[in-house]
């Protein structure tokens, strides 16, 4: 078994690189099996967990992907088969974007139903709502989701109850192939959405409004392959930004997108750290002391969710009371149990966590619950006392490339260690461990 071993007091200093994003690259590959002609070449792919599986699910269906640097090379001309079974849904939620794919390219998509996961239960009703509105026809037995149509798609106006990311995305690739236009309501608006829309867009689809909260598609006989490069991660970014502010470091995230993480810069800045947007990227400075704020996670433009868990090892060490409400999943304060492990004053009251700030925090044995609650407990051992162990590590090896290296370069006292002994992990044996 794999653990991070953290030893806290170490102030992080220099300057770390931010991958492309996991959540717009998933649907990106995904959206590549939509192309009948040409080849999908994508650039700065990271060497993710997630993305192995998306590869895997996409070679399993039958497309030729070959993966090597930072690109994928995806090449879906041939026949594809048009099911994903369990093995590869169980290790990834997301592999559930290449129903809207297979749905509009062959008019069929079988695909294991995800089922609930730590952070909520997560169904995917609006993916299908938005399917059956344009003329699929939806069937859930036997542990799979079936979606079918014998006729072309046909456009149709479609509101989702809620600004669901992988329903819009869903709904933008089915639509692309559909007769006539969809016009999704309530679409979600993260820049990963706008990713995959400029994606389909360069494949020759006709996609205006992604974005906004109303986004129209003009369904299109074909699509092919192109070139295209992924946006960077303003989670992988933010996760950086905070270690510099925790620590009382002075960090440059290059890459970072300071337009994709306002909402988390405005409450830094509000807690006392200084934010510089730089030609390269972001420079974060650390206060002496830091200041408590409040924080309610929302469909973007809103504070993102994929921060909550850092931000409250943020405020563990800033000083007074502040309260964080988490609106989009209803379970996502698993860490909740694992920070007070190491000495953290923390009270759940419904949706809202209590955060009693600073704490003194000691390095203790914590599980990572989700893959940010992952990163927020090695953030939390930056600055504990002590050493901090932590385990489960499959889940953070889904969302961050090299953490423990990066945090290395930038100064922190971290390892990653198997069995007791200290390894240098390759980006093939984390496939094989996963
Ligand atoms: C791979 C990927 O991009 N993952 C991101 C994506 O997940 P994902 O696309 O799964 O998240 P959604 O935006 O769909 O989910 C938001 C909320 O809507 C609910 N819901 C969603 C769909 C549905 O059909 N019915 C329904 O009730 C969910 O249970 C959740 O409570 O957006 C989340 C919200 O920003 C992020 O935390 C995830 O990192
Ligand atoms: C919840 C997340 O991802 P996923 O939707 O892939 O589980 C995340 O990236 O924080």
């Amino acid at each position: 078994m794999e653990n991070i071993i953290v030893r806290g007091g170490r102030q992080l200093n220099g300057t770390v690189r931010v991958e492309g994003a996991k959540n717009a690259v998933l649907p990106v590959i995904a959206a590549s099996i939509i192309a009948s002609e040409g080849k999908s070449i994508i650039h700065e792919v990271p060497a993710l967990a997630d993305v192995h599986t998306i590869n895997q699910v996409l070679t399993h269906m039958n497309a030729e992907v070959d993966y090597q640097g930072n690109t994928v090379v995806v090449d879906a001309t041939q026949p594809l088969l048009t099911e994903a079974p369990f093995e590869y849904v169980r290790k990834m939620r997301a592999s559930v974007l290449v129903l809207g794919p297979l749905l509009a390219r062959y008019g069929h998509a079988k695909v294991a139903l995800p089922g609930g996961c730590a952070i909520g239960s997560r169904p995917i009703d609006l993916h299908l709502k938005g399917f059956e509105a344009m003329g699929a026809e939806v069937h859930v037995g036997n542990g799979f989701v079936e979606v079918s149509t014998r006729d072309r798609l046909k456009g149709a106006k479609i509101y989702l109850d809620m600004p669901s990311v992988g329903a819009t995305e869903n709904i933008m690739m089915a639509a692309a192939l559909a007769k006539g236009k969809t016009i999704i309501e309530n679409a979600a608006k993260e820049p990963e959405i706008v990713d995959l829309a400029n994606y389909l867009n360069k494949m020759g689809a006709k996609v205006v409004g992604a974005g906004t909260e109303t986004i129209k598609i003009e369904g299109v006989d074909k699509l092919q392959g192109v070139e295209h490069t992924i946006i960077p991660d303003r989670i992988e970014a933010g996760t950086f930004m905070v270690a510099a502010a925790i620590t009382g470091g002075n960090v440059l995230i290059e890459n970072a997108e300071i337009e994709h993480i306002r909402a988390l810069v405005s409450k830094i800045e509000e807690m006392g750290v200084k934010v510089i947007e730089e030609k390269n990227g972001i420079r974060v400075i650390g206060p002496r002391r830091l200041k408590s704020t409040d924080i309610k996670t929302l469909p973007h433009p809103g504070f993102p969710t994929d921060m909550q868990s850092q931000m409250m090892a943020l405020m563990l060490q800033a000083s007074g009371t502040g309260v964080i409400t988490e609106t989009v999943f209803e379970n996502r304060f698993m860490h909740v149990e694992e920070f007070r492990r190491m000495n953290a004053k923390l009270k759940i009251e419904g949706r809202s966590v209590i955060v009693e700030g600073p704490v003194n925090l000691q390095g203790a044995e914590v599980a990572a619950t989700d893959l940010r609650a992952g990163a927020a407990l090695i953030l939390a051992g930056l600055v504990a006392e002590g050493r901090t162990r932590v385990t489960s590590l499959h889940h953070i090896d889904r969302g961050y490339v090299d953490i423990t290296e990066k945090f290395a370069n930038l100064g922190a006292d971290i390892e990653r260690v198997i069995q007791g002994e200290t390894t240098i992990i390759t980006e093939v044996q984390q496939v094989e461990v996963q």
